[in-house]
Order: structure tokens, then C-alpha cells, then sequence
């Protein structure tokens, strides 16, 4: 697998220090409150299970998942429910977790089908923000890295549902795309 990798952009020291930072960021400005943390399938799964524990009050979980439509109709901004929450937003502080945001066009969808639900309050973390490709107007309100505008793969980023068990972000060699 590590020599389909052209380059690394995250190791996996620079991963654990960042997740430990964003953790204990949440965990001063959440204290006291009631918190609902919703991991978005799959691609937040890794960053979710790390974050959570670095957050050190007590909190409630669960997951959503979505799809958009087909890769040539991203633009459309087409993003459509695969799984609800089994959990009710009402009277708590719901903080996204995602993997990335790159055009926006997923968080957008997710924020404003969950603001609809009228949350105690919403905000957004992500592991990485790629701003060149954004097409919304969409900002996290806590980020771990910005990256350029290259496809990640690793740390639960897939390309093809491959490289997600990679420990560290990386850049595959051009070769595995032109298969
Ligand atoms: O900002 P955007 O352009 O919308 O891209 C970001 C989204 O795309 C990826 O998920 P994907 O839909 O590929 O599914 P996955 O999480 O199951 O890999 C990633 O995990 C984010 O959820
Ligand atoms: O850079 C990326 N890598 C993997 N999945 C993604 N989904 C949006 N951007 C990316
Ligand atoms: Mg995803």
C-alpha cells in the first residue's frame, strides 16, 4: 500500500498532536453544556474515534451519512440522507465531525438540514480544510490543517474506498489513478 504513496502531507505524529489540540479546544468551550457529536460516515470514522476521546466531558454520539449525486453531478449540489441520526438535536449543542471539507457542498447540505431542527447551537469540525476547491460558503469553525488543493488519501480519505486504514495523510502516486 505505502508504495502507492507519492508523498506525505500529515504524518501521523502531526495527527495525534493536532486531534489532542482540537480536543482540548472543545472540551474548554463546551464545558458545562450539553454536547451532541455527530461523525459523518465513513470518511470522519477514524478522526471522530480519536477526537472524541481527547474531549474530556461527558458527551453523547451518533452518525449521519450522505451521498451527492454521482461525481460529475457534484456541482449541482445534490447531497442526499443515507442515514439519520437516531438521536434528537433538541436541548443539546451539536458539533459536526468531518474528515474534510473540499466544496462545501456536503456541510452545507448537513448544516442546514440540521439548523431546520433548531439546535441549542451547531458548529463544525473538520480534520482538513482544502478552501481552493470551495464552491459554498462554507467555514468550519475548528480545523486541523489547511491542505492544498491535492487529493488526500489516508486516515479514513479514500480514493476508490482504498487508503482509508493509512495512519498518516498522504498523496498517491499518478500511476493509480490511470488504471
Ligand atoms: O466538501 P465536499 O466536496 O462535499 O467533500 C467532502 C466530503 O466528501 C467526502 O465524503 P464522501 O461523500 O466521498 O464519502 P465518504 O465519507 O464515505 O468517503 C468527505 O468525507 C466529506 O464528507
Ligand atoms: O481530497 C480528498 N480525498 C478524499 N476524499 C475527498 N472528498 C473530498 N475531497 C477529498
Ligand atoms: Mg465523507
Amino acid at each position: 500500500m505505502e508504495r502507492k504513496i507519492a508523498k506525505v502531507l500529515i504524518t501521523e505524529e502531526q495527527l495525534k498532536k493536532r486531534v489532542a489540540e482540537l480536543g482540548e479546544q472543545i472540551t474548554n468551550e463546551y464545558f458545562g453544556k450539553d454536547l451532541l457529536t455527530i461523525g459523518i460516515f465513513k470518511g470522519a470514522v477514524p478522526f471522530f474515534a480519536d477526537l472524541i476521546r481527547q474531549i474530556r466531558i461527558p458527551l453523547r454520539y451518533d452518525f449521519m451519512a450522505v451521498s451527492s449525486y454521482g461525481s460529475s453531478n457534484r456541482s449541482s449540489g445534490a447531497v442526499r440522507l443515507l442515514k439519520d441520526l437516531e438521536t434528537s438535536v433538541e436541548d443539546k449543542h451539536v458539533l459536526i465531525v468531518e474528515d474534510i471539507v473540499d466544496t462545501g457542498l456536503t456541510l452545507k447540505y448537513l448544516k442546514e438540514n440540521l439548523l431546520r431542527r433548531q439546535p441549542l447551537s451547531l458548529k463544525i469540525v473538520t480534520l482538513l480544510d482544502k478552501p481552493e476547491r470551495r464552491q459554498v460558503d462554507i467555514q468550519p469553525d475548528y480545523n486541523g490543517f489547511v491542505i492544498p488543493n491535492e487529493f488526500a488519501v489516508g486516515y479514513g480519505l479514500d480514493y476508490d474506498e482504498m487508503y482509508r486504514n493509512l495512519t498518516y495523510i498522504g498523496v498517491l502516486k499518478p500511476e493509480v489513478y490511470e488504471k
